[in-house]
């Protein structure tokens, strides 16, 4: 058995690779077109194939080649705003392409997926921490390209007899804590990447996307998660798959909220740099605070987080930074 991770390369997928391995998965398959993601980000002993997901033909010849039972689904547009921008690009990458990948997947073999949804479906939820039962609300063309793809995997799981995990991401943070990757994009507009970046002066400042939001300080509340404690989520989800679970929809966050000021007070105290800071306008499509109802995928899977701490995200965040510079790569 075999797993296909799309978006392998990525930041969040490449710490699924590394997640699969350490646990002494047999064979990782890696397909990634390469628009954000990087190839050293990949260990020697797994398969890249470059390509789209959308491409069927290939899909299909690489499940079948590798007797792939179970694919893991993170290839996708991320940023927020982009997509307020540019929302048709988003449906486009994040809903149409995922729609030809489910079906070619399923045509092709595949039993289980695992699906990288966000957070950004419950929109500016009216309970926090927000629950998964919560009826979603995307306010953002980015979590409607996303929730879409759930309904569509629901639909086609029950038609078809496959099982999958929905995970809802909330804000994914920090790097491998032995080093072996961490977020590369160039680019980047992930705050506690861009703020690790204004303290190793790659960015002159930082802004804050507004300070009149309806929380204590103003700036807008997020739940920042570690990405290995993220990709162990996938690796337990697989685990309940293929032991014959029901398909299931979690949440995956600590359930604890930190606001924009409060990550810069910690990115500051961690690099020892006081670095500039401008205020700024809100940024389109932000919501105000979102924060996950984190019980529901400790029950069902029995996940426990590792590095449940946000000093500690940042120092990996910041370690993965300086690296990056040494090597020249972003
Ligand atoms: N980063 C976050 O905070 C966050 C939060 C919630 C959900 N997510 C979801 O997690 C997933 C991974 O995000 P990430 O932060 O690792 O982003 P990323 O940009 O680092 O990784 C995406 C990867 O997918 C590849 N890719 C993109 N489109 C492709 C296509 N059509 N065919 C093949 N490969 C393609 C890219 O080259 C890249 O390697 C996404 O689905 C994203 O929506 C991320
Ligand atoms: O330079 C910056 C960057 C961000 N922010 C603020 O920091 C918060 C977090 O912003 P990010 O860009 O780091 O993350 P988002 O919350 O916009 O989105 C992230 O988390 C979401 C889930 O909550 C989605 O899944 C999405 O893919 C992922 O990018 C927001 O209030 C944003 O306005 C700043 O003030 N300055």
């Amino acid at each position: 058995m075999a797993v296909l991770v799309t978006g392998g390369a990525g930041y969040i997928g490449s710490h699924m690779v590394l997640a699969l391995i350490d646990a002494g998965h047999e064979e990782v398959v890696v397909l990634d077109d390469l628009s954000t993601g990087f190839d050293w980000a990949l260990p020697p002993e797994v398969t890249l194939v470059r390509g789209d997901v959308a491409d069927q033909t290939l899909v299909a010849e690489t499940i079948r080649r590798h007797r792939i039972d179970a694919l893991a689904h993170f290839a996708a547009k991320i940023v927020v705003p982009d997509s307020v921008s540019d929302p048709l690009g988003y449906y486009l990458a994040n809903t149409v392409k995922s729609r030809a990948l489910i079906e070619a997947a399923i045509g092709a073999g595949v039993r289980h997926v695992i699906f990288s949804s966000t957070a950004a479906v419950y929109g500016e939820p009216a309970v926090v921490p927000v629950p998964e039962d919560l009826t979603p609300n995307p306010i953002n063309p980015y979590g409607r390209s996303k929730l879409m793809t759930e309904w569509m995997l629901e639909d086609a799981a029950r038609a078809h007899g496959i099982s999958y995990v929905v995970l809802r991401y909330f804000n994914v943070a920090g790097a491998d804590p032995r080093g072996r990757s961490g977020q590369s994009t160039p680019n980047a507009t992930h705050l506690i990447k861009v703020a690790t970046q204004a303290a190793l002066g790659k960015r002159g400042q930082l802004e804050v996307f507004g300070t009149d939001y309806p929380t204590p300080d103003g700036s807008c509340l997020r739940d920042y998660i570690q990405v290995s404690d993220l990709a162990q989520a996938h690796l337990v989800a697989l685990n309940h798959l293929r032991g014959g679970g029901t398909s299931l929809t979690l949440n995956c966050g600590y359930g604890r909220g930190y606001s924009v000021l409060e990550v810069i007070d910690v990115v500051k105290s961690v690099s020892g740099v006081d670095f500039p800071v401008k205020l700024s306008p809100r940024r389109p499509g932000d919501p105000s605070r979102i924060v996950a109802g984190a019980d529901r995928i400790r029950a069902e899977l029995g996940w426990v987080p590792q590095h449940d701490d946000l000093r500690e995200i940042v120092t990996q965040a910041l370690a993965w930074e300086e690296a990056l510079g040494r090597r020249n790569r972003v």
